[in-house]
């Protein structure tokens, strides 16, 4: 499940079984690598097997060249010795070289998938996970995962390897004090166990924690208008000093947590050792060892201390590896809801005609007891533009969103030319379907490729046309014109300027079918009027739905649609509407109120076949 806006109660932490499982689906990642790892961990063996090697030839040199004053063994051994140091020291700096780029490599291509995956998601599953969330685990939780193969994994290959190589040779040196080493192996066993039960649940809290305090720093940043101009800066300040403290809270926990299990798995070796040196002094002082096979037993044993210690933190990682598998494996498993139906075709716009019709549409929000529409049927010709009015949170802006697929109708269907729009391609559908909305989106990128997002081949006319429309012409006096970059950390542009943007990007991609969302809302009387007079001619071939939250806007259409109860309740223009439905004037009395004087502009055009500014007044009155 989702950790969802109102995530607390829908947070779980998967099983350990499950976790392993997620971490082992990952396996396809490092499937590429595959070389590359059998090479590292070759490498690593080799490594420690030369590390292995040096207390026995210490053992030679003790019991040999010592012993029997031996210069030339002494110089032999002696070199041998260094050449095995040299040895280890060069496969270290082969093995971490290579691993940074296989991890790197693996991180960088699930990194990409699930970018990818975000993508294809519909805009529902969005609306549901807080951004934060998302972030930390496309970052955060990434790199655990890439520590956890680059050295985690090596590392807990390797040291069990070491591990029962060294008892193996301990026991071969002598076997009493090596079955003792052995031994030491339960213990360490049953404080494991009792490690993991508690360090994944810990590891989950603080990897959900941390994305809460993502969403809170990204929320902060993108309302900080809105905080400042409300003077809640301390009251922010309180709520995120709340979820840091949380934060740190786990996190002490689990570094206590880990501080107490790697202190008692240091025990476990230093408690072998002194009785492994007690008992061995004893039995070389009896003869049963020699001086030298003591010292390489105890060498041997030293190297036994590192893959011992370091248990407590490969088991943490591979414990935060499995919990971050869990959080990514929970958004790769989520399917897009809105994908091609099979036999799906594609549509160009030279060959659609632009004929809308919604057919008992109902549609409710996931998770929400009340739809939103109840049976809206209505019908748009090729070429008309009908404007959708309703009072605010009737659902204007959700039926807009369901032609483009956006959201997919919970019930009946709309149909482009007489085909179910989710019978057609939907990268044709939204090649045919042009969007503008309220609060439009634009890019950290230059102007010219928030334009072209559409279209990416759109020549410098058609770019021109699109900002003369929009009245964007400011464009070009930005300081590098249409290569000025704006967006988050670029030039910051004013709502209407925004608002005229977007709308030259939805009017370049020449979609046959046009659903604007108060397009103008954030635009002064004179540009407004300015731009109405622009789009009037685009919109005399396309068929366009609008949104009309500013009464003026309503001379851009042929023919008026009144949302009411998640149904059309009445559709004529706006003449007739004005006369013959109440709830028609009482909607528009409401809006232009809201709106303010400046909503009503002098002498627009009205394609309503009705004098606009002459019946607003009566609609007030
Ligand atoms: N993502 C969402 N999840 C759940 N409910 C939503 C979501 N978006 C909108 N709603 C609800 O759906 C209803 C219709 O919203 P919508 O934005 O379509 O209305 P609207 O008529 O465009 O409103 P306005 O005129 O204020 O822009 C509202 O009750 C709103 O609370």
């Amino acid at each position: 499940m989702p950790a969802t806006r109102d995530d607390g109660g829908t947070r779980r932490v998967a099983g350990g079984r499950h976790s392993l499982h997620n971490l082992w689906r990952l396996r396809r990642y490092v499937r590429p690598y595959a070389g590359q790892l059998v090479w590292l961990v070759l490498a690593a063996l080799a490594s420690t097997g030369a590390g292995i090697a040096v207390p026995l030839v210490v053992r030679q040199v003790v019991d040999g060249p010592i012993a029997h004053h031996d210069r030339a063994g002494l110089l032999w051994l002696g070199g041998l010795a260094l050449a095995l140091g040299l040895f280890e020291a060069g496969l270290i700096f082969v093995r971490r070289w290579v691993q940074s780029s296989a991890a790197m490599g693996m991180e960088a291509a699930i990194r990409a998938e699930l970018y990818a995956h975000l993508q294809r998601l519909p805009v529902g599953f969005h609306d549901r996970w807080q951004s934060g969330q998302l972030l930390s685990r496309i970052t955060s939780d990434l790199s655990v995962i890439r520590r956890f193969l680059s050295f985690g994994l090596i590392f807990l290959i390797v040291n069990l390897l070491t591990y029962v190589t060294v008892v193996v040779l301990l026991v071969g040196l002598n076997w009493p004090l090596g079955l003792l080493v052995g031994a030491s192996s339960v213990p360490l066993f049953l404080v494991s166990r009792r490690f993991t039960r508690y360090y994944l649940t810990a590891s989950r809290r603080m990897q959900d924690q941390l994305g809460d305090v993502a969403t809170l720093v990204e929320e902060s940043a993108q309302g900080l208008r809105t905080i400042k101009a409300y003077g809640r800066r301390p009251q922010m300040a309180r709520r995120f000093a709340g979820s840091a403290a949380e934060l740190r809270d786990t996190a002490v926990g689990k570094g206590r947590l880990l501080a107490r299990t790697s202190a008692e798995f240091d025990l476990v070796p230093n408690l072998t050792m002194a009785a492994v040196l007690v008992a061995g002094t004893v039995a070389a002082a009896r003869g049963a060892l020699t001086i030298g096979e003591l010292v390489a037993f105890v060498s041997l044993q030293l190297m036994l201390v590192w893959p011992v210690e370091s248990l407590g933190w490969i088991i943490a990682n591979g414990q935060e590896a499995m919990t971050a598998a869990d959080r990514i494996q929970e958004v790769l498993d989520t399917e897009p809801e809105i994908t091609d139906r099979p036999g799906a075709v594609p549509v160009a716009p030279g060959d659609t005609a632009g004929a809308v019709r919604f057919e008992g549409v109902h549609f409710g929000y996931p998770g929400t007891a009340a739809p939103v529409l109840r049976g809206v049927d209505l019908t748009i010709e090729p070429g008309e533009t009908v404007a959708i009015v309703g009072a605010t949170g009737s659902g204007k802006t959700t039926l807009l969103a369901l032609l483009p697929r956006l959201h997919d109708v919970t019930g009946g269907r709309i149909m482009l030319d007489g085909r179910d729009v989710r019978d057609i391609r939907l990268d044709s559908l939204r090649h045919v379907v042009g969007a503008a909305f309220e609060e439009p989106t634009l890019f950290s990128m230059s102007v010219r490729e928030n334009l072209t997002l559409g279209r990416p081949d759109a020549g410098e006319d058609e770019v021109r046309t699109a900002l003369a429309v929009a009245q964007a012409g400011f464009v070009y006096d930005l300081p590098w014109g249409l290569a000025t970059r704006i967006g988050e950390q670029g030039l910051s542009l004013s709502g209407g300027q925004r608002q005229r943007l977007a709308l030259a990007r939805a009017v370049l991609g020449r979609p046959r079918v046009l659903v604007l969302d108060d397009p103008l809302s954030a635009l002064d009387v004179h540009t407004e009027s300015l731009v109405e007079a622009a789009l009037a001619r685009v919109l005399q071939d396309t068929t366009a739905l609008v949104v009309v939250h500013r009464p003026s806007t309503i001379a851009l259409a042929d023919r008026v649609a009144l949302l009411q109860d998640g149904r059309i309740t009445a559709v004529g223009t706006h003449s007739e509407l004005l006369a013959s439905v109440p709830a028609y004037r009482a909607v528009l009395a409401a809006t232009d109120e809201e709106a303010g004087p400046d909503a009503v502009p002098a002498g627009e055009p009205d394609r309503t076949a009705a004098p606009v500014v002459g019946e607003w007044g009566l609609a007030r009155s």
